[in-house]
């Protein structure tokens, strides 16, 4: 049953989070963007590109996308700190990294998708503060379900995680395929882009580097 709009819960914010976890049923997503200005500019589109809109198969497809696009833009809506508002007090002064992340998102050069892997690492503050594993996979959600390029997404992960948690040191890893360059244009499908962002003492410890990036590419 869908909730009613009256209850606490039901804000911009929660409803876009549920969305970004992928989890929305029934919940209203002309909040999330504006879905009629979404369908007509698709409408215009396909009439542009020589097709018929008013054809069987094409009839539904300015909705289909405009809710496509709630989703996949819904990280525009999601303040990125929230997420990362549970954290616990472990004594673990040491590396933690989570590998292998799936990532998915869209360039916004061409709107086109790109996807990939990955790799988050730090290493907790003085005072030894985690957070849950899980938070750092939703923190790349946020970031990733907006028009990205993967320079920003990369180091936007790494600096919230710097400015949340107050580790001794971040690195973030990601590798990833950009259909832009695959469909179309130069057309070189299988090139993998990789960025990095480093901070703290992982930027400043040669050592400290080589032993997370050893983890993150195992050999
Ligand atoms: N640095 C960076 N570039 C990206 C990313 N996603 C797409 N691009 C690039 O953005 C560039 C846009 O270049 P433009 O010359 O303005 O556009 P274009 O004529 O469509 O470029 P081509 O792809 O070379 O045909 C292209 O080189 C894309 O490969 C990204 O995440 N990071
Ligand atoms: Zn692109």
């Amino acid at each position: 049953m869908a909730a009613s709009s009256t209850e606490p819960d039901d804000t911009l914010d929660y409803i876009a989070a549920r969305l970004v976890n992928g989890r929305l049923t029934g919940r209203p997503v002309e909040e999330i963007v504006d879905l009629a200005r979404i369908e007509k500019a698709v409408r215009e589109i396909l009439i542009a590109v020589g097709e018929n809109p008013d054809r069987d198969g094409l009839q539904q497809t300015p909705a289909r996308v405009a809710r496509a696009y709630a989703e996949l833009f819904a990280g525009l809506r999601v303040d990125p700190a929230t997420v990362l508002t549970t954290t616990f007090e472990a004594n673990h002064e040491e590396l933690v990294l989570v590998r292998d992340i799936d990532v998915m998102s869209l360039c916004e050069h061409h709107l086109l998708p790109f996807r990939g892997s990955a790799h988050i690492g730090y290493i907790p503050g003085p005072d030894g503060r985690i957070t849950g594993l899980s938070k750092l996979a939703r923190l790349v959600e946020v970031y990733a379900r907006r028009p990205q390029v993967q320079e920003r997404l990369t180091s936007q992960i790494a600096d919230l995680l710097m400015d949340r948690l107050a580790p001794r040191g971040v690195v973030v890893v990601l590798e990833c395929e950009h259909m832009c360059m695959a469909m179309r244009g130069i057309q070189k499908s299988g090139a993998k882009t990789i960025t990095s962002a480093v901070r703290g003492t992982l930027q400043r410890d040669a050592k400290s580097r080589a032993e997370a990036m050893a983890l993150i590419h195992p050999r």
